[in-house]
């Protein structure tokens, strides 16, 4: 992404009478990632006209922004951040919960700025750029199939990395909040898979990216269909523990699913085969995120030898299965990516892979037993937030899952118990750390997981 600031037609000196209102506005997102460091600065990298900003309507500006934080070690870093903002002499009534702030100098004096994707006019102007392809200032616009006009915007109510758009119950197009260097892998995989003919995940039909003559364009935001009516497989599943229902047959068919993708995503992109060096190399990246989760997250420290040992385990391991050839994968799986429509199949979403990994690691080939044991945690927090504590729901559907992965793929996780194993604790280590971080109170949840895991190791 290029750090030199750009126009299509906007004024570049805009952003100095911005930043007092950002300052305020941005740390109290959902999406703002460093909360709990102070901002220390804000840079420029690009600003666009997408609605011209005149005296009389409303005017959109689309916003490229470096937010600059100390970093873990004090020294400062910076991340880049993706704005809307609404611009209007005066905000209706109904507009009033997205205010931002007035502005009270620069080009923009006498203005009030509010967030434009809440503004259905502005949100509906996305769309249209999203309807006709091409370039425009820093930006470019791309789609693969005709896009229906005049559909209806919402803003949906969701607690999310990101933000998303409803338009019409037709679509719903994500805009990353967080922008790295690079395609991000929620459109790249998506699109491979929908080239490879799989129909597990909702095929995205367009995009905007950066156009700053970099070789790799940074991906802004991906439009896909809105599957109308579908539940997600955590809130199917607390349904059915509050019910005190079985849920294996569902787990057997997310099983299934999930190999599906996985077959999918092994013909469409490349693949590795994992020998010895490449073993160790995976060994000692678990074993760094457990060092550095213990030293943010001090209760995890009595845990760190066994939790090691079921790393170290896997390090002198070779084995024949597929589930030691690394491939792409979806990253970051567990029942709230995956949605049960209305015919009763289960679809994937959300690609991106763990929001606070680097892009390039997040789109490096990995085990595919990775997501398998991210799965399996996700039916154990499901049974471990419900009350009572319900252990035998969460066991019967990790087998079931397992089942039904083995029955598409032809390869039965359990068989690789080591390797699952070293997954299972990496993934909690990680969400140890992501619930340290989002939801202190959910921290019980991984830590029971974390007992249970180094205990394991060290019983014969
Ligand atoms: N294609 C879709 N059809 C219906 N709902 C969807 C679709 N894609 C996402 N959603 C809904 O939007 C929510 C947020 O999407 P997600 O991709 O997980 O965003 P984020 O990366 O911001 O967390 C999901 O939990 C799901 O309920
Ligand atoms: O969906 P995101 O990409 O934002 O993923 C992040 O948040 C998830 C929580 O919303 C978190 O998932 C953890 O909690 C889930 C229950 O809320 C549970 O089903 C998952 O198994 C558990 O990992 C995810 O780890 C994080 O990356």
């Amino acid at each position: 992404m290029s750090e030199t600031a750009s126009t299509a037609r906007a004024p570049v000196a805009l952003l100095p009478s911005l930043v007092p209102l950002l300052h305020e506005w941005l740390p109290r997102q959902r999406w703002f990632a460093g909360k709990g460091r102070p901002v220390t600065g804000f840079a420029l990298v690009s600003v666009t006209e997408l609605l011209p900003l005149d005296s009389t309507g409303p005017g959109l500006l689309h916003l490229l922004v470096r937010v600059q934080q100390p970093g873990p070690d004090t020294a400062p870093q910076s991340d880049c951040y993706q704005l809307l903002l609404g611009v209007r002499t005066s905000l209706p009534p109904q507009l009033a919960p997205a205010l931002i702030g007035h502005v009270t100098d620069g080009p923009l004096a006498g203005r009030t700025i509010y967030e434009g994707l809440n503004d259905p006019r502005l949100a509906a102007l996305l769309l249209e750029r999203l309807r006709t392809p091409g370039p425009l200032g820093p930006l470019r616009f791309s789609r693969t199939v005709a896009i229906p006009e005049n559909l209806t915007p919402r803003v949906l109510d969701a607690e999310q990395s990101n933000s998303s758009l409803v338009y019409g119950d037709a679509y719903i197009l994500k805009v990353f909040r967080r922008v790295y260097p690079g395609a991000n892998p929620d459109l790249e995989l998506p699109l491979a898979l929908a080239r490879a003919g799989c129909a597990r995940v909702p095929a995205p039909v367009a995009w905007y990216e950066t156009a700053n003559g970099r070789p790799e364009a940074s991906t802004l935001g991906v439009l896909q269909p809105y599957l109308r009516g579908s539940q997600d497989g955590w809130r199917l599943a607390l349904d059915a523990l509050g019910a005190g229902r079985d849920f294996t047959t569902e787990a057997r068919a997310l099983g299934r699913a999930t190999a599906e993708v996985h077959t999918a995503l092994a013909d469409a992109l490349p693949t590795v085969a994992l020998g010895r060096p490449q073993t160790e190399n995976l060994v000692h990246g678990m074993s760094r995120r457990l060092d550095a989760a213990a030293q943010a997250v001090p209760t995890l420290t009595p845990y760190v030898p066994g939790l090691r040992a079921a790393f170290e385990a896997v390090a002198g391991i070779r084995s024949g299965s597929g589930l030691w050839r690394a491939q792409r994968v979806h990253g970051d799986l567990h029942l709230g990516q995956t949605l049960r429509t209305r015919d009763g199949d289960w679809s994937m979403i959300d690609f991106e892979g763990e929001p606070a990994k680097p892009l390039a690691e997040r789109r490096r080939p990995q085990p595919p037993v990775r997501d398998v044991a991210g799965m399996l945690r996700s039916f154990d927090y499901a049974a471990r937030s419900h009350r009572p504590w319900n252990p035998d729901w969460a066991e019967r559907c990790r087998d079931a899952y397992c089942t039904g992965y083995a029955e598409t793929s032809g390869t039965d996780p359990r068989d690789e118990p080591a390797l699952l194993r070293a997954y299972e604790t990496d993934k909690a280590v990680y969400e140890v750390l992501y619930e340290a971080r989002h939801r202190p109170d959910w921290l019980p949840v991984p830590m029971a997981a974390i007992h249970r895991l180094a205990a394991q190791t060290t019983t014969p």
